[in-house]
């Protein structure tokens, strides 16, 4: 994947410059520029930026195998980019540590993955509470509100049965609840 949705006057600083006299001041709460990653031989990412403001929702799109995993998992801080820059609310994601990055991931970015998400030895409810323990929220809060996003997703019933126990599609529900969990508000 390369080229970019929108890449132009890059200040890591977190506020767009205004451009064209709209007067914007959307601010970029992530911004990607000049990705570069491959994995051996394989290039998947080569020159790819990003820019996503506060609020805004963005859908990458392309064929399989384009690069678009790669493109989130870079900009989560899951995969570190070869070359490129990232930064989410003004902080060099690319330049932080493996604490730092984790602590980012488990507090900021929700991620539902293709394969293998859910923790098999958790139970449903457990798995969705897993990124609010994390952070040291008290069980019995974190359970309540891993509730209420199991049921707002209509995947209530399965809340003590373990991942191996539900089908594909009740499992992605339970990984887009634990994507939310941290949600605020
Ligand atoms: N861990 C890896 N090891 C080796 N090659 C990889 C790895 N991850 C991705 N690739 C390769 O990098 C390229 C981009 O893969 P990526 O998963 O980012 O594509 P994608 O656009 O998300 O694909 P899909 O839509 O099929 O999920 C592909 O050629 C893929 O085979």
């Amino acid at each position: 994947m390369s080229g970019s949705r929108e890449a132009t006057d890059l200040t890591p600083d977190g506020t767009r410059a205004p451009s064209g006299g709209a007067g914007e001041a959307q601010r970029r709460l992530l911004v990607a520029d000049g990705l570069h990653k491959s994995f051996g031989a394989t290039p998947a990412l080569d020159g790819a930026s990003l820019e996503v403001g506060a609020g805004e929702v963005v859908a990458v799109m392309g064929p399989s195998g384009s690069g678009k995993s790669t493109l989130l998992h870079c900009v989560a801080g899951i995969v570190r980019p070869d070359a490129g820059r990232v930064f989410f609310d003004g902080r060099e994601v690319s330049r932080m540590g493996d604490a730092e990055r984790s602590a980012l991931r488990r507090g900021q970015f929700g991620f539902v993955f293709q394969f293998g998400q859910l923790v098999p030895e958790l139970t449903c409810l457990e798995n969705v509470a897993l990124p609010l323990r994390l952070e040291r929220v008290r069980r019995r809060v974190a359970e309540r509100r891993a509730t209420e996003w199991l049921e707002r997703l209509e995947v209530g019933d399965v809340a003590g049965k373990r991942p191996g126990e539900v089908s594909g599609g009740q499992g992605q529900r339970v990984a887009v609840a634990r994507a939310l969990v941290t949600a605020p508000g």
